[in-house]
């Protein structure tokens, strides 16, 4: 074919697929033209040749057949969708080329990272405007889980794409046209997204898609197969079916990509695990950020994940993460966890030994899907023997340890089925060879006495090579000549190779094949015979072998889904051993777990700060009558680390960890919400006050009296005054009608008023010493407002000139002058009171009014004369008068007023 031709048929096939990049068989190599071409080029760093023929010139880059894979790697990790097109040649010996899989970043099995890959679909039940339900699949191929949900509301998609991180979202047909929802998955989630076909999203093609992959599983999940969302407990009011019409939409969608993109993984998806959002703790994309729990806002320091992650394997590390970003409310899972982390705390040796042999394990769960893939070697084979093997060791290790044996870690280790992993083991320990080749098609893989027709090629061809080893010596004999020898290449294959000085001397039978500067090179039938029977045997056996290997491929296959309960029991095991370790090494503590409502903290740490400096530990007391604390002090005082420490507190106990205190009693919550800083939103140019009143418009919508809510500084974005009022009526809010549980930090002094009035709301101040004007952070918290405005302390602290400082001063009281605010307490009971800026008080409603604090007298009737004194008064303008003037308007006007 010419070069147009090929070209040619290059775009055609390019048109033919929506990927981004192509990459084309031509023989050996997998070529790319034109603008894909310079893509690669630029991305890998490869060679790009200009070519021309008939006049146009091309661009072209190609990788060697056999390198395909890590290109590909690379290229999909870059976020670019690659299709690959294969030749093959027809029986009219036509080459025809034809795209075989296209490898996007959610779909790609041969991933170097050891990070969960998913693949996210959303979809929208119903037209119409953004809101209402909506339906998400999350789908790691590399591991096989596959998570769907219904979950009400953007905001809600936003929180749970946060919390898997896809490579790869595919958005159906409702949700491509909403340009808000794309715009958010677009900033939060570094996802490609990918435009799958819209008929796939169908409600009775995706159901068809989900019921062939998984069997009549709607049914048996509860599900309502599409019909109205009916909750699996059947209790929950106003949650969605997770496996309702809008999931299972986004379920077969998902699957119907993976066999479209046909990577040959979809068979390592064996199980649909649905979940209601609300078995998780509510954690919104901002808080997962704020609170630094996988990465840490400015990209510097360690994460709570990165601190605390002591795990042995990638898939114990992956697990963690995950427990992280989506922490659990049902408090039985929790205290199973914490019993294990407990016990493989107290067991140190036990516990030490269970890692050690736990970290031989390889990664079971990626193994499983590379095998139903297609895609596992020999070398896969014997990590998959090697990990079952440790499944014994590590039960032994258990019984062998009172405090396990009696712990839900045994529980957990006895959960795959034994006998089976047993029974594989022994058949890959019966097949493989013990050290075979990376390739599968070149013999050498299978062990010898698997198979008795394997065996006898194998005798054979070592009898043939036997006879050759054996030839020059025989001949050398035979024909006398001593200068003999026996060699093979590729193109002579076998031959005999006899010095030219002794060439006179070769018998009759010899055919030489090549003359060489001091040697000549000969054949005999009997040698060629021999050759040709070797090259029989040698090929019989590659493909005896292929077949056996292709047997043993699918037994493993079939015993995906074991292969993947034996990963995450030991991912889970490894998890909570991890945080055993961490537990002992920092001398955390097991949290008891309380009803909703309550946080009782003794002697607390911020698990991260703890770490790298001389921390001062801190108390937190929260309940019924104590549900919102103003926290007060100087800037770097403490306060953020304070709130945080108490949200982590929160989140680690709900993880089913220990937590950093001396004592803590944590009332399970049902969300946790924060709004802190607002760093990089300013990097992105975005105005900093909308982000931070969305942020708290989306707390006190979501946020219930289980929460946990943190805000720090809010108002701080806009004018003084604007500020202070936000966040008093923020407070008055979450105090009378929400009741969560709330940490307010603030530099309003003002706001710590407010504790005087409303019954919950209670100050503490993070103290500091400021004696002889040296400043020393005490780090400590306690109880009360700070008695200083912060603000022009600070400025004097930093050394701003004392006038100015004065002046600071005087201009806040002259600001605060004749300014009031009524705060409205909760319930009808409560008093009215009235807040005075000027004076930094409150006064009852009446007080304010004018009026005392007792019932009003009755108003007397105005008396004339001081009405008129009043009026002249008003008309009086001191700017016009000299101060003498001034004085003698006052004497006047008092000496006419009545007794
Ligand atoms: N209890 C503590 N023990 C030791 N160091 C602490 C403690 N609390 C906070 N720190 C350290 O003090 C520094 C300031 O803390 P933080 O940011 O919480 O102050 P802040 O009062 O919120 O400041 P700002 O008002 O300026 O936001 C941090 O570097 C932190 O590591």
């Amino acid at each position: 074919m010419t070069a147009e031709g090929i070209v040619g048929q290059y775009l055609a096939l390019k048109r033919e697929s929506d990927a981004d990049l192509l990459a084309m068989q031509m023989g050996d190599f997998y070529e790319f033209f034109h603008e894909d071409a310079e893509a690669v080029g630029r991305e890998l760093d490869l060679k790009v040749s200009e070519r021309s023929s008939g006049g146009e010139s091309y661009k072209m880059a190609g990788v060697p057949l056999s390198e395909l894979t890590p290109y590909l790697t690379a290229l999909v990790e870059r976020g670019y969708r690659v299709a690959v097109a294969d030749q093959r040649e027809r029986e009219d010996g036509e080459i025809v080329r034809e795209i075989v899989r296209v490898a996007t970043p959610g779909t790609l099995l041969e991933t170097t990272s050891e990070e969960a890959r998913y693949l996210a679909t959303v979809v929208r039940e119903g037209e119409g405007a953004s809101g209402g339900g909506y339906g998400l699949a999350f789908v790691d191929v590399t591991t096989g889980r596959f998570h769907v949900t219904t979950v009400e509301g953007a905001g809600a998609v936003c929180t749970e794409l946060y919390r898997f991180a896809p490579m790869e979202v595919l958005p159906g047909p409702e949700v491509r046209g909403d340009d808000d929802l794309l715009a958010r998955v677009e900033e939060r989630v570094e996802a490609t997204v990918t435009l799958h076909a819209t008929e796939d999203f169908a409600p009775g093609r995706a159901r068809h898609a989900v019921r062939e992959h998984f069997g009549d599983v709607l049914g048996a999940l509860g599900g309502s197969d599409g019909g109205p969302a009916r909750s699996r407990s059947g209790s929950a009011e106003g949650s969605a079916d997770p496996i309702g019409g809008a999931a299972v939409r986004a379920a077969g969608a998902a699957l119907s990509y993976l066999s479209a993109t046909g990577v040959g993984a979809l068979a390592s998806v064996t199980r649909l695990q649905p979940y209601r959002p609300d078995d998780h703790v509510e954690l919104d994309a901002t808080t997962q950020r704020n609170l630094e729990l996988t990465e840490t806002m400015t990209g510097a320091g360690r994460s709570l994940y990165e601190t605390i992650d002591r795990t042995v394997t990638s898939a114990g590390g992956r697990l963690l993460k995950e427990w992280l970003g989506r922490p659990r409310r049902s408090r039985g899972e929790l205290e199973r966890r914490q019993s294990t982390v407990a016990a493989f705390a107290h067991a140190a040796l036990a516990r030490e030994e269970f890692r050690e042999v736990l970290g031989e394990a390889y990664d079971l769960e990626r193994l499983a899907s590379r095998s139903v893939s297609g895609s596992a070697d020999a070398g896969d084979f014997l990590r998959v023997r090697e990990t079952l093997a440790l499944l014994p060791r590590l039960a032994e290790v258990v019984s062998g340890s009172e405090r396990l044996r009696a712990s839900p870690a045994s529980e957990v280790l006895s959960r795959p089925d034994h006998e089976a992993a047993a029974d594989l083991r022994e058949a890959l320990s019966a097949a493989l060879a013990d050290d075979p080749p990376n390739a599968v098609t070149g013999g050498g893989v299978i062990r010898h006495g698997f198979d008795d027709e394997l065996d006898d090629l194998i005798d054979r061809l070592e009898t043939n090579r036997e006879w050759f080893e054996t030839l020059d010596e025989r001949e050398r004999r035979r024909t006398g000549i001593s200068r003999l020898s026996v060699g093979r290449n590729k193109t002579d294959g076998y031959y005999l190779q006899v010095a030219k000085a002794e060439a006179d001397a070769v018998p009759d039978d010899y055919e030489g094949i090549k003359t060489l500067k001091n040697a000549q090179r000969y054949v005999t039938d009997e040698l060629r015979e021999r050759e040709r029977e070797i090259l029989r045997l040698e090929e019989r056996r590659a493909d005896l072998e292929y077949e056996l290997f292709c047997e043993l491929r699918d037994e493993v296959a079939e015993r995906v889904a074991l292969l993947q309960d034996v990963g995450r029991a030991f991912a889970e095991l490894d998890a909570l051993a991890g945080l055993a370790v961490h537990a002992v090494k920092r001398d955390w503590t097991r949290p008891e777990l309380a009803e909703p409502g309550a946080l009782d903290v003794e002697a607390g740490r911020h698990p991260v700060v703890e770490t790298d400096t001389e921390f001062v530990p801190n108390d937190l007391h929260l309940d019924a009558d104590r549900r919102f604390l103003i926290v007060t002090g100087p800037n770097m005082s403490g306060k953020s680390t304070y709130m945080r420490q108490a949200a982590l507190i929160t989140l680690l106990a709900q993880v089913g960890s220990f937590v950093p205190a001396r004592r803590a009693r944590v009332g399970v919550v049902d969300g946790i919400y924060t709004r802190v800083g607002a760093l990089d939103e300013l990097a992105q140019g975005r105005s900093t006050f909308m982000v931070e009143m969305q942020e708290l418009s989306n707390i006190l919508h979501s946020a219930t009296e289980d929460s946990l809510v943190i805000l720090d500084e809010v108002g701080r974005g806009t004018a003084t005054y604007d500020g202070i009022s936000i966040a008093w009526a923020a407070t008055e809010y979450l105090h009378n009608v929400v009741g969560a549980m709330t940490l307010f930090a603030t530099h309003y002094h003002e706001l710590t008023t407010l504790a005087d009035h409303l019954p919950r709301v209670v100050n503490v101040h993070v103290t500091v010493d400021d004696r002889d004007g040296e400043v020393t952070f005490l780090r400590t918290v306690e109880e009360g407002a700070t008695d200083r405005s912060y603000g022009v302390y600070v400025a004097d602290l930093a050394g701003v000139p004392a006038p100015v400082v004065d002046r600071a001063d005087e201009v806040l009281d002259a600001l605060r002058e004749e300014r009031a605010i009524e705060a409205k307490g909760g319930g009808g009971g409560t008093v009215q009171a009235v807040f005075d800026l000027g004076s930094g008080a409150f006064r009852t409603a009446a007080e304010a009014d004018g009026g005392s604090a007792t019932a009003p007298e009755p108003e007397p009737d105005p008396d004339p004369e001081v009405e008129r004194v009043l009026a002249d008064l008003r008309d009086a303008d001191p700017n016009e008068m000299t101060p003498l003037e001034a004085l003698r308007l006052v004497q006047d006007l008092r000496g006419r007023l009545p007794e």
